[in-house]
């Protein structure tokens, strides 16, 4: 696949906070590429180096379109964290004002400016100003914003934060869409479900370093263990003890014990203990959102795996 973003061994201080290290990642032709980790993490910081709004210390940045030459900057597009147009413009001012700063015709982005603007369930407010928009509909015409111009790579900073279910939908498909059609994709975020409904693959991030890369699937074969969660009066000392047991949480009624990479369900239940209460039980795999808690809470999950030592 074309690397259209190469992204090596970049490092960023404040001070003497180091707070980016040899983070290094590609981002193809085509493809959503996810960067997540918890607040703090250096996701935006990560994302502001590539975009030349500040400089690494360390590491390097390389743009390639397909046809082997540099990406124009004008050829990118970004939706950056911080929100906020020009107030007292009117929205289709703002989008060809942004499109023209971008080389594009202007006659081209009136047109896609229209369609973005039915499709995101803002027709008719072309004429209207920024300030009288509400929060999420000044976000959909950043979004827009950022990809009149048909960018050859889209960078998303925190793209769904702030939107209800219904625009989060749309903002989706056309992500989606974007992808499907060539665009290479990078987008930042803490929402999980989405991440793992989207992405192709996905960079995760903990103070400021690398704790995962790779596909998602390999994301999921590799850290998505199974956990079992058992319903019953049970001993959670007697169930910490039971075979290939990593951790047990207990709630209300209920434990949650997550087990070693590896195990096989099939064989594992065979050999539970006969006087284990059994009132109702579950195997199922972690989700990407229990990975992301457990790394950024540095539980124990990941224990056998030294951060930074997954996917090259
Ligand atoms: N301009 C700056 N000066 C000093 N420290 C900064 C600056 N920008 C970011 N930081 C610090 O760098 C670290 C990473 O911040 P960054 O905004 O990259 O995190 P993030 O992963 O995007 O977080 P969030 O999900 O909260 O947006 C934080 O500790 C933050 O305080």
């Amino acid at each position: 696949m074309d690397k259209m973003l190469s992204v090596s061994n970049l490092g960023k201080a404040f001070k003497d906070k180091q707070v980016i290290s040899n983070i290094s990642f590609d981002v193809h032709k085509g493809e959503i590429m996810a960067i997540l980790g918890p607040n703090g993490a250096g996701k935006s910081t990560t994302i502001r180096n590539i975009m030349g709004i500040m400089y690494p210390d360390e590491g390097s940045i390389h743009f390639q379109s397909t046809n082997g030459k540099e990406i124009p900057r004008h050829r990118i597009g970004y939706l950056p964290e911080e929100r906020g147009l020009y107030k007292n413009v009117k929205v289709m001012d703002i989008l060809l004002y942004l499109a023209d700063l971008k080389d594009y015709p202007l006659d081209k982005a009136r047109t896609r400016a229209l369609e973005y603007l039915k499709k995101f369930d803002l027709e008719g407010k072309d004429k209207v100003s920024v300030e009288e928009l509400s929060k999420g509909m000044g976000q959909k015409v950043q979004f827009i914003a950022s990809i009149i111009h048909e960018p050859e790579l889209l960078i998303l900073d925190e793209p769904f934060s702030g939107l209800d279910p219904v625009s989060q939908e749309l903002f989706k498909d056309e992500i989606r869409n974007l992808a499907k059609n060539g665009t290479a994709i990078l987008l930042s975020s803490h929402q999980m479900n989405l991440v793992e409904e989207m992405a192709d693959r996905l960079f995760m991030i903990h103070r400021g370093k690398k704790v995962i890369y790779g596909t998602m699937d390999d994301v999921k074969l590799e850290y998505a263990n199974f956990k079992c969660t058992i319903h019953g009066n049970n001993d959670p000392k007697q169930l910490e003890l039971l075979p290939d047991v990593q951790r047990i949480e207990v709630n209300e009624g209920s434990t949650i014990l997550y087990l070693d990479k590896d195990v096989n369900p099939n064989q594992w239940l065979k050999q539970l203990p006969e006087d284990l209460q059994i009132l109702e039980l579950k195997i199922n795999r972690v989700s990407l959102h229990e990975i992301f808690i457990d790394i950024a809470s540095d539980k124990n999950l990941l224990q056998e795996k030294k951060a930074g030592e997954v996917y090259a």
